[in-house]
C-alpha cells in the first residue's frame, strides 16, 4: 500500500523510549506522538529513519557571535544531560555504530585467503564469509561480500523446520574482538528492535506487546555484514560500470535496522509508481524497513516495500543489516485488528516464518 514517496521520513524515536517500559505507554502524549508517525511512515514508505537522540547541529544563541553568560550555562547543562543520557544506554551511542563498520571494513580489507577461513556453507547453516556474486537474487549475482550471522539453533531445536539454519556463527580471528563487538551489537539491536516494534504494535491499535510471547517473544534475528565494491572506470572509459550491489527485494521478517557508512548514497527504495527513491546517509540514525512478516501481521496496511542497493561511488561502501524476526517457528497470519482496517478480507495466507526464511536462504546460495 506504499504511496507515491519522495523521501524517507526521519522519526525522533526518543519519547517512545523514554517509556517502552511502561504499560500504560500508550497514554503518554509522547509517545502518542511517535506512534503516529510511525504508523504514517509504515503506510506511506514502509522505510523511516530513526534518530536516537537529539544532535545539536546548532546552538542558535552563538549564531550571530553575542552568547550570553546565562544561555552558554544552559547550553553546557543540556550537553551533560544528553551525555548522561547516553551513558544509561537508551539508544545506542553512535561510536558502537562507526566501531561496527569499521571492523566490517577491516575484516574485508583482509586478503581473500584469509576472508575464505570463515567460508559459509550449506553445513556451516548458511553462516559465514560469502564472496561477491555468491548472494543470488532474482537469478542475478549481486555485487557484494558479507558475513551473515543468525540467532543459534541448537540441534533438533525446531526439528525438520530449523535443520537447514542449524550451525554456530563463524567469527574471524581478525580483526581482534570481532565477535565480542558483533554480539554486544547484536543484544542492542534486539532490545532497539522490541522498543520499536512496541510503538508499531500501538500505531496498529493492537496492546504494545503483541508482537511479543508466542509472536516475537522469543525474536530471531539475522545480521549481515556487507561490503560493496566502489565503481572504476574500465578500459580508459569515461563511464564508470554500474554494478547492482544488491538486485530488488523485501526483507522477510518484521523490522530491519540498517547501519549504513556516512558518506555514499547507495540504498534505493521503491514506491508506488516504480521511481527509486533515495535513502541517503544520515549520520546517527538507522533506516529501518518492515518485512514479510510484518505485512502480513498488517494484512497489507503496511508494506514490506523493494529496495536495492547500487553503490555508483568509486569508494567500498560497508553497510551493517540487523533483520528482527517473529519466533522462529511461529506461523504468522493477519491480525483481526488488520483485517478490520483494512478491506475486512484477509489478503495473506498464514506463514510459517521459518520456512520463508529457508526458502529464501535455499534460492540465495546455490551449493
Ligand atoms: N537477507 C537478506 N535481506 N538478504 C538480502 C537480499 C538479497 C537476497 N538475495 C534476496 O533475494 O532476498
Ligand atoms: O546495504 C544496504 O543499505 C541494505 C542491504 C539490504 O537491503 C539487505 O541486506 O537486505
Ligand atoms: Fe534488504
Amino acid at each position: 500500500m506504499a504511496t507515491d514517496f519522495k523521501s524517507i521520513p526521519i522519526i525522533d524515536i526518543g519519547p517512545l523510549l523514554a517509556k517502552c517500559d511502561d504499560p500504560k505507554m500508550g497514554q503518554d502524549s509522547g509517545v502518542a506522538q511517535v506512534v503516529k508517525q510511525l504508523d504514517q511512515a509504515c503506510k506511506e514508505a514502509g522505510f523511516f529513519y530513526v534518530v536516537l537522540r537529539i544532535l545539536f547541529i546548532q546552538f542558535e544563541p552563538m549564531k550571530d557571535g553575542k552568547i550570553s553568560i546565562f544561555c552558554f550555562i544552559i547550553f553546557l547543562s543540556v550537553m551533560v544531560w544528553c551525555f548522561v543520557i547516553d551513558q544509561k544506554g537508551h539508544g545506542i551511542p553512535e561510536t558502537i555504530l562507526k566501531q561496527v563498520k569499521n571492523l566490517t571494513r577491516k575484516f574485508f580489507e583482509l586478503p581473500y585467503e584469509e576472508k575464505l577461513k570463515i567460508k559459509m556453507t550449506a553445513d556451516s547453516g548458511y553462516r559465514g564469509y560469502q564472496r561477491i556474486g555468491e548472494n543470488i537474487t532474482k537469478g542475478v549475482p549481486d555485487m557484494h561480500e558479507a558475513i551473515d550471522c543468525y540467532k543459534e539453533l541448537k540441534p533438533g531445536m525446531y526439528g525438520d523446520l530449523g535443520k537447514p539454519m542449524e550451525g554456530c556463527n563463524q567469527w574471524p580471528i581478525q580483526p581482534t574482538n570481532f565477535k565480542m563487538l558483533m554480539e554486544e551489537y547484536v543484544s542492542l539491536c534486539t532490545e532497539l528492535s522490541r522498543n520499536i516494534m512496541r510503538g508499531i504494535a500501538l500505531a496498529l491499535g493492537c496492546s504494545p506487546y503483541e508482537f511479543e510471547g508466542e509472536r516475537a517473544g522469543n525474536a530471531f534475528w539475522v545480521m549481515r555484514l556487507i561490503g560493496y565494491p566502489g565503481v572504476h572506470s574500465a578500459n580508459g572509459s569515461d563511464i564508470p560500470k554500474e554494478d547492482i550491489g544488491c538486485g530488488a527485494h523485501t526483507d522477510y521478517g518484521l523490522l530491519t535496522l540498517v547501519n549504513q557508512d556516512d558518506d555514499i548514497t547507495a540504498l534505493q527504495v521503491r514506491n508506488r509508481s516504480g521511481e527509486w527513491i533515495s535513502a541517503p546517509p544520515v549520520p546517527g540514525t538507522f533506516v529501518c524497513n518492515i518485512g514479510d512478516m510484518l505485512k502480513i501481521y498488517s494484512n497489507g496496511l503496511y508494506e514490506s516495500t523493494l529496495h536495492q542497493v547500487i553503490n555508483s561511488s568509486p569508494k567500498y561502501r560497508v553497510c551493517v543489516a540487523y533483520f528482527y524476526e517473529t519466533n522462529f517457528d511461529t506461523a504468522v497470519e493477519p491480525l483481526d485488528i488488520c483485517k478490520e482496517r483494512t478491506t475486512g478480507a484477509k489478503k495473506f495466507e498464514r506463514a510459517v516464518y521459518g520456512e520463508h526464511l529457508v526458502k529464501k536462504v535455499q534460492t540465495n546460495f546455490v551449493y
